[in-house]
C-alpha cells in the first residue's frame, strides 16, 4: 500500500500479463473516486444538480431504486440516448448500470463511452447464474457485495471497484451498515490467521486463494470499496466513511427528498468532513423532508441484495 493509503498492487496474473496491466489501469481509475459521493441520476438536469453539489461521478439509471421498488416491472439499462445527454451535460465521470450477466448491455455502454459500468442487482438480473466476465472490457466495472467472499468473487471476474450493496431504494441504512461491517470484520478475522490457515478460509468464503492472500497482506480489499443502498442523510454518509469505506453512493436519498440540491451538497460536505460532527451538524440543519423510508423488518420487502451472490 502507498503512503497515502491507496493500494497500488492488484490483479490476478503476472506483471507481464497484458490483462493485468489493463486491470491495474482500471483499478487506478476507480481509485480516483476515493473520498467522493457518486449520485444516481435519471436525466441531464439531475446530473447537473449532482455535479454542482460536488459529486465525484454520476450513475445513470432508468429509475432511482425507490421508484423501481414502487413501480415494479423489469428494470433495465437506461436509454443510451439519455446516457449520452447526461455525458454531454457534465464534466465528471459518468457511470451507468447494466443488468447482472447482461454482457450485451455492457457492450452497449462501452460503445457509447461511459466511464464505468455498474453490474447492478438494482436492475432485474438477466442471468441468475453468471456475472459478466469483466476482463473482456476496457472500462472499469463496479459490483456489489454483502460479504468478503462475494467481493473477491466479483474481483476475480474483473471488477475494479466494489460497493457494499445495502438495500437500495429503502432510505434505510441498516443493510448498508451490516454489509460494511461484514466485509471489514471478515478482513480483520483474516488478518488474525496464520498463513497456513488462509487456504481453508478461502475455501470457507468461496473466494480465490490468491485474492484472499492479497487481502490479508494489504489489510483491505485490493480495490476501492464504496458503501451503497439506503444512505439518505449526511449522518448516514459520514457513518459509512467512519466505518472504513472509501466513498459513498447515494441514489433515492437525494432525488426523492424535498430539496435535492441542498441535500446533495450536504452529503458531499459530510463525506469530506466525515470525522467532524460539527460540520455534519451544520449541513444537516434545515435540509427539508428526507425520503420516506421502508422498514426492513417487514419480510415482504424484496431484498435486491439477495439477487446475486
Ligand atoms: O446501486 C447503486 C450503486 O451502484 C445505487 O446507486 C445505490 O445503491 C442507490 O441506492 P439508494 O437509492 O438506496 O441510495
Amino acid at each position: 500500500m502507498a503512503s497515502n493509503g491507496v493500494v497500488t498492487v492488484y490483479g490476478n496474473g503476472a506483471i507481464s500479463d497484458p490483462m493485468k496491466s489493463s486491470y491495474a489501469v482500471k483499478v487506478g481509475l476507480a481509485q480516483m473516486l476515493r473520498g467522493g459521493v457518486i449520485m444516481d441520476v435519471v436525466n441531464a438536469e439531475q446530473a447537473r444538480i449532482a455535479e454542482e453539489a460536488g459529486a465525484t461521478a454520476v450513475m445513470a439509471l432508468e429509475r432511482v431504486p425507490a421508484d423501481i421498488r414502487a413501480e415494479g416491472g423489469v428494470a433495465r439499462m437506461s436509454d443510451p440516448g439519455l446516457i449520452k445527454e447526461i455525458k454531454n451535460a457534465v464534466t465528471i465521470p459518468v457511470m451507468a448500470k447494466a443488468r447482472i450477466g447482461h454482457f450485451v448491455e455492457a457492450q452497449v455502454l462501452e460503445a457509447i463511452g461511459v466511464d464505468y459500468i455498474d453490474e447492478s442487482e438494482v436492475l432485474t438480473p438477466a442471468d441468475d447464474v453468471n456475472h459478466i466476465n469483466k476482463h473482456n472490457f476496457r472500462i472499469p466495472f463496479v459490483c456489489g457485495c454483502r460479504n468478503l467472499g462475494e467481493a473477491l468473487r466479483r474481483i476475480a471476474e474483473g471488477a475494479a471497484m466494489i460497493r457494499t450493496k445495502g438495500e437500495a431504494g429503502t432510505g434505510n441504512v441498516v443493510e448498508a451498515v451490516r454489509h460494511v461491517r461484514s466485509v471489514l470484520g471478515e478482513i480483520r478475522r483474516l488478518q488474525s490467521l496464520d498463513d497456513d490457515e488462509v487456504f481453508t478460509f478461502a475455501k470457507e468464503i468461496a473466494a480465490p486463494y490468491e485474492l484472499v492472500r492479497q487481502t490479508k497482506q494489504l489489510g483491505r480489499l485490493p480495490v476501492v470499496n464504496f458503501a451503497a443502498g439506503g444512505v439518505a442523510t449526511p449522518a448516514d454518509a459520514a457513518m459509512m466513511m467512519q466505518l472504513g469505506c472509501d466513498g459513498v453512493f447515494v441514489g433515492s436519498g437525494i432525488f426523492k427528498s424535498g430539496n435535492p440540491a441542498q441535500r446533495a451538497s450536504a452529503i458531499v460536505s459530510a463525506v469530506t468532513h466525515f470525522n467532524d460532527p460539527s460540520v455534519i451538524a451544520d449541513v444537516s440543519c434545515g435540509l427539508g423532508e428526507a425520503m420516506v423510508g421502508i422498514n426492513l423488518s417487514d419480510k415482504k420487502v424484496e431484498r435486491f441484495a439477495a439477487r446475486s451472490d
